[in-house]
């Protein structure tokens, strides 16, 4: 992420993201403000609860850049027929079993205008209000995997995200560097996915 004192300007290529989208950034500055107060020297754990913009930003981003775009390679132990289709026994590569986590965030069926970065959508009222990121109700998204493999680390990777992005955005305001594009919509692939051109910070 850049952090920067030069000026905003709109890009003409993509949208998402609370540097293109000031707006969001200054909802969520104001949640921060309204539940920590001006002076506070930090966000504490226990003042994240209180933030719902804050943990509907968190699930915009792990919908519209989930980390891995796949979950980690499955097989079966007995073959199983799904969807008509028959899952042989083997080893992962053999016939391994794999969803598209990115794709499944930008279902037009599910989500509004998908491609867009808007937090609201988690919000009263929006498409993803009841989101169950375990799916046990419904899967609509599922950037931790879903079921007996899910990440053990949903909640820690949540409270951390939390932590982070509230103090980060309690602390500064983060604009795009002077003469600089950013384009979050260019991705690449490391260990998980990333942007394609980081921010400078
Ligand atoms: C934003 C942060 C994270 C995301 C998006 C994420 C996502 C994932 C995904 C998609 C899987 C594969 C699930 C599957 O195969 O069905 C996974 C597995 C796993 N994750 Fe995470 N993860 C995150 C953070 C963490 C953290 C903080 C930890 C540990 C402290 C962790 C530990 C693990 C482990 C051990 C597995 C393998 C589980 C298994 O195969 O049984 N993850 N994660």
């Amino acid at each position: 992420m850049e952090m920067m004192l030069s000026w905003w300007r709109p890009s003409s290529r993509s949208k998402p993201n609370l540097v293109k989208q000031p707006e969001i950034q200054a909802k969520l500055f104001d949640e921060i403000q309204g539940v920590v107060g001006s002076e506070a020297e930090e966000v504490k754990e226990e003042e994240l609860q209180r933030m719902p913009y804050l943990k509907a930003v968190i699930l915009e981003g792990l919908r519209r850049h989930p980390p891995g775009h796949f979950v980690l390679p499955h097989a079966v132990t007995k073959e199983v027929k799904l969807n008509g289709y028959v899952i042989p026994v083997g080893e992962p590569g053999v016939a391994s079993v794999n969803f598209m986590v990115a794709e499944m965030g930008r279902d037009e069926k599910v989500w509004k205008k998908p491609m867009e970065f808007r937090p609201e959508r988690f919000m009263e009222g929006g498409e993803g209000q009841r989101i169950d990121l375990t799916g046990n109700k419904e899967i609509t998204m599922m950037p931790f995997g879903i079921g007996r493999r899910i990440c053990p680390g949903l909640e820690l990777a949540l409270l951390h995200l939390g932590y982070f992005v509230a103090n980060l955005f309690k602390e500064f305001n983060w604009k795009v560097a002077y003469g600089e594009e950013i384009d979050v919509d260019q991705e690449k692939s490391e260990f998980t996915i990333v942007m394609k051109t980081a921010f400078r910070a």
